[in-house]
């Protein structure tokens, strides 16, 4: 696997990944998928598709076995579930200890740490225990941690799955602003057909590679309404 970035253009560019978790059943099969550099685009597909996996392997957290992926560097991950990520007592303290392998003087974590919390607009909340945030606050510490780190690219595996309707369109508006703003790289997992309306493009995964791509507002305005993405990808395909 190489990371090292050869198109200066894009932001992640994946080619021809080959993944299985055995050999008799690909969840990856040849896939590629190139995202502009600081643009936000999501990723969508059938339960059980690969998507999580995909996002995984462009985070190193797995290898894949055959194919490359060149990203830019430092990235950030936001899972779906914040309380698998925030480990310190306090947000503060979570952000904070994503910064340890920098090297920074605690001066400068300090700044780094309010202004990742200002760019989450929760700069009040510093010294409050991660036990006592809301959800929706909780994946905004997960946020403030990668933008604390500087991150180049971002993902975000269905960062709102857990979240009230009001709450998602609150975060993915944040994320879009924060992204835009910084000139991030963004790839976001999705199942909720509204948030497309926040990306710069979407992918359509299915059987282990991407099938559709383009732009949200490409799309019928219906499609958009919808909320099965079953349905929906069945008229797309
Ligand atoms: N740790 C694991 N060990 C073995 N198989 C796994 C593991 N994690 C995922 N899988 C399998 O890999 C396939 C892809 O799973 P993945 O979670 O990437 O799909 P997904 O598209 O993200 O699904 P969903 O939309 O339901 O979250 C599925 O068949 C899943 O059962």
């Amino acid at each position: 696997m190489i990371f090292i970035l050869k198109n200066p253009s894009l932001g992640i560019n994946i080619k021809q990944l080959h993944f299985g978790w055995n050999s008799q059943t690909p969840v990856l099969n040849g896939c590629d998928l190139a995202v502009p550099e600081g643009e936000f685009w999501m990723l969508l597909g059938d339960n059980g598709c690969g998507k999580s996996t995909l996002l995984r392997l462009i985070g190193g957290i797995l290898s894949p076995d055959q194919g490359t992926i060149d990203i830019n560097n430092p990235l950030g991950f936001v899972f779906q579930n914040p309380d698998h990520q925030l480990v310190m007592p306090t947000v503060a303290a979570d952000i904070a200890f994503g910064l340890v392998e920098e090297k920074l003087t605690l001066p400068e974590v300090k700044v780094r740490v309010k202004e990742a919390l200002m760019a989450v607009n929760l700069l009040d909340l510093e010294r409050r225990p991660i036990y006592a945030l809301s959800g929706g606050q909780k994946q905004r510490i997960a946020i403030a941690g990668a933008i604390a780190r500087h991150c180049k690219v971002l993902l975000l595996d269905e960062p709102t799955a857990l979240l009230d309707p009001d709450t998602q369109i609150e975060l993915v508006a944040l994320v879009q602003k924060i992204v835009k703003e910084r000139g991030i790289t963004a790839l976001w997992v999705t199942h909720r057909l509204e948030e497309l309306a926040y990306a710069d493009g979407y992918f359509l995964l299915d059987k282990g590679k991407v099938i559709k791509k383009g732009k949200p507002q490409d799309l019928f305005p219906q499609l958009l309404r919808e909320t099965n993405i079953k349905d929906t990808m069945e008229k797309w395909r």
